[in-house]
This record gives structure tokens, sequence and C-alpha cells, in this order.
């Protein structure tokens, strides 16, 4: 490794990095929570997937970082099938989701996403109530039971970090709040039906450095209980946050590591340049 890249990785380390919690984390040690098998995505005559295969491991946080355009978010969107929205998407080879493939034309498409839930660059809460905003998704299954309600909404808030900021004004409109509390209300609303599995896109980047921090906290809380994959362009919060980090370039996957490794011995020139800041 080159100097320039000696010296990133140690301004990355204080604090960051520290996310295995002292643990060296290995892949092969890991149980699978989603697999890509030769997963391919053309839109139209582009292919923007060009055979990925990797897993995703349970209770961890895995990263998806690369320049823009080399398919993260494609990527992330193909494991709750949100690509099925794109008419001209095209899939082929495999998503397992705990061993299945979510792309088996039985699999019920609301239910999936119910289990894998996505949250987006910029907060998307409903124009309703903090309260409606978290309860949705119950309102949906059928749940009447107010004190069922009111035990989920405050759970997910609690859990979402963000009970103590709203706990009085529960029947205000969510877009009262600032775009960090929507975000983590966005995260409130997923969490509360109860996903195995966390997609984050971008979930911060459009969030001032303080509301950030807050939501980099909330997934280290997060991942005793969900696996979690976050696409980011930003290293220092993939190197912060998360236990493995996977290199796309052009539709490819290049490295795939853990984090601590991609980072300091990345062992692809390509990841070695683009941590470095040589292109991207
Ligand atoms: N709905 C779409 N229709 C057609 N092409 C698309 C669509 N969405 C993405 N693409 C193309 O697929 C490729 C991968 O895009 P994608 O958004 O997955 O990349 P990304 O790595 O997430 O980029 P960024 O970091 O800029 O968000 C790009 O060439 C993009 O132009």
């Amino acid at each position: 490794m080159n100097d320039q890249s000696q010296t990133l990785t140690r301004g990355m380390s204080s604090g960051a990095l520290a996310s295995n919690r002292g643990e060296k984390l290995r892949l092969a040690n890991e149980k699978p929570c989603m697999e890509m098998r030769d997963l391919k995505l053309f839109y139209g005559n582009d292919e923007a997937l060009k055979g990925i295969n990797m897993t995703i491991p349970k209770g961890r946080i895995t990263a998806f970082i690369g320049p823009s355009g080399c398919g993260k978010s494609t990527l992330l969107r193909c494991m709750n099938r949100m690509n099925d929205l794109i008419d001209i998407a095209r899939i082929e080879g495999e998503v397992l989701l705990d061993g299945n493939n979510i792309y088996d034309p039985k699999v019920d498409v609301a239910e999936l996403r119910r289990r894998v839930g996505m949250v987006f660059q910029k907060p998307n809460p409903f124009p309703k109530s903090i309260y409606e905003n978290v309860a949705y998704g119950l309102r949906l299954q059928g749940v009447k039971n107010r004190r069922a309600l009111d035990e989920v909404v405050e759970k997910s808030l609690r859990r979402a970090a963000l009970w103590d900021e709203v706990k009085d004004r529960l029947n205000e409109n969510a877009f009262g709040l600032s775009g960090g509390q929507q975000q983590r209300l966005v995260i409130a609303r997923a969490i509360a039906i109860d996903p195995e599995v966390l997609l984050l896109d971008e979930p911060a980047s459009a969030l001032d450095p303080l509301a950030t921090l807050k939501i980099e906290e909330l997934m280290f809380e997060l991942k005793d209980d969900y696996t979690i994959a976050i696409v980011t362009h930003n290293m220092q919060q993939a190197a912060r946050v998360s236990d493995y980090t996977a290199f796309m370039y052009m539709g490819e996957l290049i490295e795939y590591a853990d984090t601590d490794t991609l980072f300091t011995t990345p062992s692809k020139k390509q990841t070695e340049d683009y941590i470095t800041g040589r292109y991207g």
C-alpha cells in the first residue's frame, strides 16, 4: 500500500474501523442472510450488474461503495425486488433470502418487502402524523387494537432513537420534523413491521453531520437485531459503520472483504485506487 492510502486509512481508523469491536471478522465464519448467485440485471440492452456472486451475512452491516453509476443502488434494489417497478429492468440469476430464491414466481412480493425493508436517500414520511407513519404497516396488516398499535409505535420510535424527541407530539404532522428526524421516523416505520433485513440507500447523504452521526449510531444499535446493507458514497462512513465492505466498479463486484481488510490492505489495485481517491 502506498503512503497516500496509509494516510487515508490511518485517518479513518480513529474511532472508525472500530465497528468490529475487536473481533476478527471473516466472511467464511458468518451465517448467510442473503446470497446473490450470478446476478445480472439489464436495463433494456445495458447490463448494469454483470454476474454478482456474494453473501450478505446475518446480523452484520455490509456497505457498498464505488463510483457513481457502478450499480450499487441497482444491486440493493434487487434485494427486495424494487427493480420490479422498473419496466425495462430484467434479471438473471438468483437472490436468496434464508436459502429461498426471492425471484421465484410463487414469492409474495409484499411479504418479501415486509421482511426486507428499504430506506432511501431522501426521507419520505407519509403526509400523516408521526404516530400514523409508524403505525402504517400494522394498519395495512389489519391491526386495529389501539393498545397493540401504541406499543409497537413506542417500541419502534425508541428503537430508532426518536422517542424522546417526539413523544409529546405524536399527533403532529411528520413533515414538521427535521430531515434527520424524518429519516429516523422512516427507519421506525420500517422496523415497526418487524423486518429481517434493512436496505439503506445513502440514508444520510441529505443530512447534516450531526444528523448523520445519529443515523450511524442508530445503525450500530440496530445491527444486533437486523441484517443491514447500506449504499454510501462516503468512504469514511463505510469504514466507520460497516463490518464488511463491497467495492463495485462498472457493474462488477471487484472486492468484498471485512471492512478493516478492504480499507487497510485491499487485494485489488482498483480498490486501492478508489479508496485513495485516484478516481470516482
Ligand atoms: N431506471 C433506470 N433505467 C435505466 N438505467 C438505469 C436506471 N437506474 C439506473 N440505471 C443505470 O444503471 C447503472 C447503475 O446505476 P445505479 O444507480 O445502480 O448506480 P449507483 O452506483 O447506485 O450510482 P450512484 O452512486 O450515482 O447512485 C447506471 O449506468 C445508471 O445510469
